[in-house]
């Protein structure tokens, strides 16, 4: 039997419709979900062979090629990759950051140098502890766990909204990747026609989410058509083009690396 081809996805809500459409593929593909932080060392390692990982490790490693026209971004509000603080955000100096994410911890970072002129006390976050018994000022949290949080309790600043309003800008906070080198035939075009299946039945998926997360199918349907945006065009490749200039000016990714897509 042909090996089958390895996939590392996040577990979020705002991935499901990248992968809606690879169900029928259940005797050639095998899925593995595993939080964002993570997905690199597994696709390093060889555990897999194409994964969604965080954008800004895109860069940090320079060993990848990007899958065209495919990405998990914003244009303006983001909702799920949010800071929740007990202080006006001004008054931040100690801030924790969620353990699964790469990308969303160096937007913060970025955000908060450049526009807020802070540079808190950083720390990891596990996001099984508790927020308002943590001596901190303020967490960072992404993904489904962000969807869930009762905003109420807490001023929050929502990145995806903050890096539009600074730059006039999509933001994307991830894309798939294989290693360099590493030829798949078709893998392009199989992730391409599987986000486009997903997308048309984003009704049914909001529907499925809604009810994993508890969440309201309303909800969940205007976050993976309004909120989640999964182009890579020109205006996606010039936010992405942006950050990383962002993050090498604060140090957060080296220089010199280059967007280089797959040709397969
Ligand atoms: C928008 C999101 O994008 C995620 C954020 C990531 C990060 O911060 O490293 C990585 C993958 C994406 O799934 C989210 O999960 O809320």
């Amino acid at each position: 039997m042909a090996k089958k081809l390895r996939l590392g996805i996040v577990p979020y809500m705002n991935a499901k419709p990248l992968i809606y459409g690879l169900n029928q593929y259940t005797d050639s593909i095998v899925l593995s979900f595993e939080v964002p932080s993570l997905l690199p060392t597994m696709l390093n390692n060889d555990q897999i062979d194409v994964a969604i990982i965080p954008s800004i490790e895109y860069f940090r490693s320079g060993n990848y090629a990007i899958i065209p026209d495919i990405s998990i971004s914003s244009y303006g509000t983001v909702e799920s990759v949010k800071i929740f603080s007990k202080v006006p955000i001004q008054n931040i100096r100690t801030a924790a950051l969620d353990k699964s994410s790469l990308t969303s911890c160096a937007l913060t970072k970025i955000i908060f140098k450049e526009q807020y002129h802070l540079t808190p006390y950083y720390t990891p976050w596990d996001n099984r502890d508790d927020i308002s018994g943590a001596n901190i000022d303020a967490v960072l949290l992404i993904g489904d766990n962000a969807m869930k949080m009762n905003n109420d309790e807490y001023i929050t600043l929502d990145l995806g909204q903050a890096w539009f309003e600074y730059t006039g800008l999509p933001f994307v906070y991830a894309v798939w990747v294989v290693k360099k080198g590493h030829h798949i035939p078709g893998i392009n075009k199989l992730l391409r026609d599987a986000k486009e299946a997903g997308i048309r039945s984003v009704k049914a998926l909001a529907t499925i989410e809604s009810q994993r997360l508890q969440l309201t199918q309303e909800r969940c349907q205007k976050y993976l058509t309004n909120s989640i945006h999964y182009n890579l065009g020109k205006e996606e490749i010039k936010g992405l083009q942006t950050f990383y200039q962002h993050a090498t000016s604060l140090g957060l990714a080296p220089e010199g690396m280059e967007i280089v897509l797959n040709k397969s």
